[in-house]
């Protein structure tokens, strides 16, 4: 007869599923089920297949080594500790290695912190055909924490993020892809209404709030902040920047693109090109600033202005002078600008994403109109750019300091001019234009840029 597979009071365990190759177990057939400790537990994933993450401390003699494990939620459960204390606890399913033998078990996650053992190896985990023989210890082969050490050089395993979009609209194209594409890439993006936030500042604390809840932690933000709440949305996304979340675009750089007059002047100060453009807070001086620009024909600019529709085009000298009145007499802020005649109505959106221009589409006015803007009827196509206009567009949107970037130049014979850089640039037309996943590459970038959870980010 062969000896049956005896366990002793405490034993050497691996998880495999976990990437954990030695944990130190104690055996104790007096409790129901299995518990490890875990810190920083933060469930995430589609309601229809949970999951968890937390943070494994393996050896309780240094707490250096750490690891972040996820697994799928099997179940919530009350579970009372030794203590007598009841507390609700995530049970995750994973596979457990004694010795020779692998098998499924189910495991609660708790902090056991102050536990001599990580690892407390209850009744239902012990297979029917196994012993345990309070008399031994490490019956089975005896494991080492130097095993973390031997690790093969794993290459670094995506982990699933937990992504806020931030937006009012999250059933425009932009949105509806950038959702698809992270989930594609298996993580969860979740859009959140810019507007419906509120939040409690404070030395100690950073929360938003959101319909009387708190927002559990994001590891990282996507900023789609429409140019009406551009201030409000900047408060939220700063809020969220002090929650530890990583902004995907910094609230600072998003300031600078939707203001015009900024941006101009933080471009001009690194000697990107530009048309002329002028600006004054006295009516007094409206002729001598038509003149700055060259004269008629001229363009005024809203500060504030997108999707063109601030931006205006005066023929003659007389229309200039009456659109600047008028524009002052609504105590508009706008700019004036050198109109650019042999761009005829076009005009070069480059896509930037971290350091790179991804993509480009040259977008082309309706019959009439010189602004090229889609939603002004214009078309777009795929157009392949200069050596000069990439760098031109990376060191514009690097300048406004912007990771992700829609950088409208206009094509010259005095080179590239850069027009503006828009912080949350829509990607529709590029992609129906090029059939790229612009999506897809933003998400990756942002991969790049998360880093992994530390314990320091949760307190
Ligand atoms: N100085 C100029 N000379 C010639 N055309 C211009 C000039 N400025 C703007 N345009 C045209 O008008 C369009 C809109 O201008 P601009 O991009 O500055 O405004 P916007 O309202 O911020 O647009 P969006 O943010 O949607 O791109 C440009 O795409 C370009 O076609
Ligand atoms: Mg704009
Ligand atoms: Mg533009």
């Amino acid at each position: 007869m062969t000896s049956p597979f005896t366990l002793g009071w405490e034993e050497w365990v691996a998880f495999p599923d976990l990437g954990l190759p030695a944990i130190k177990a104690k055996v104790d057939t007096g409790a129901r089920t299995s518990a490890l400790h875990a810190s920083v537990i933060e469930p995430f994933g589609p309601a229809n297949k949970p999951q968890v993450r937390f943070l494994i401390q393996p050896n309780p003699d240094d707490l250096s080594l750490e690891f972040t494990c996820s697994a799928p939620i099997v179940d919530r459960r009350q579970v009372t500790s030794s203590n007598g204390e009841t507390e609700l606890r995530y049970v995750i399913a994973t596979h457990i290695k004694l010795g020779e033998r692998s098998w499924p078990i189910e495991v609660t996650l708790t902090n056991r912190e102050n536990m001599a053992y990580r690892m407390l190896f209850g009744r239902t985990s012990i297979a029917e055909d196994m012993v345990v023989d309070p008399n031994r210890s490490f019956a089975q082969p005896e494991l080492s924490f130097d095993l973390y050490k031997q690790l093969p050089k794993r290459k670094p395993v995506r982990r699933p993020l937990r992504i806020a979009l931030l937006t009012k609209e999250p059933e425009n194209y932009s949105c509806k892809r950038l959702i698809e594409a992270g989930e594609a890439r298996g993580h969860v993006v979740e859009p959140i209404d810019t507007s419906r936030c509120y939040m409690k500042i404070g030395a100690r604390v950073s929360e938003i709030h959101y319909d009387g809840e708190v927002l559990p932690r994001f590891d990282a933000v996507i900023p789609r902040i429409g140019p009406s709440i551009t201030s409000y949305g900047l408060a939220v996304l700063r809020q969220f920047a002090n929650t530890g979340a990583y902004c995907l675009n910094e609230p600072n750089a998003i300031a600078a693109s939707r203001d015009k007059l900024l941006a101009h002047q933080m471009l001009a100060r690194e000697r990107i090109g530009m048309p002329t453009t002028a600006f004054a807070n006295s009516p007094k001086d409206t002729k001598d600033l038509i003149s700055l620009v060259g004269g008629a024909p001229v363009i005024l600019k809203l500060l504030q202005s997108s999707q063109g529709k601030g931006v205006v085009l005066a023929d003659s000298r007389k229309a200039a002078e009456s659109l600047v009145d008028a524009f002052r007499g609504l105590d508009a802020h706008f700019l004036l600008q050198e109109f650019v005649a042999e761009a005829a109505g076009r005009d070069t959106r480059c896509f930037v994403v971290g350091n790179k221009v991804i993509s480009a589409i040259q977008r082309q006015a309706a019959e009439g109109e010189f602004r090229s803007n889609l939603h002004r009827g214009g078309t777009a196509e795929a157009v392949k750019l200069s050596k000069e206009e990439r760098a031109v567009a990376r060191r514009a949107a690097q300048t406004i300091g912007l990771n992700i970037a829609g950088v409208d130049i206009l094509r010259t014979s005095d080179g590239p001019k850069v027009l503006e850089v828009n912080s949350s640039p829509g990607l529709e037309g590029i992609e129906t234009a090029t059939s790229k996943d612009i999506a897809g590459q933003i998400i990756q970038h942002l991969e790049g840029k998360v880093r992994p959870l530390s314990r320091e980010a949760f307190v």
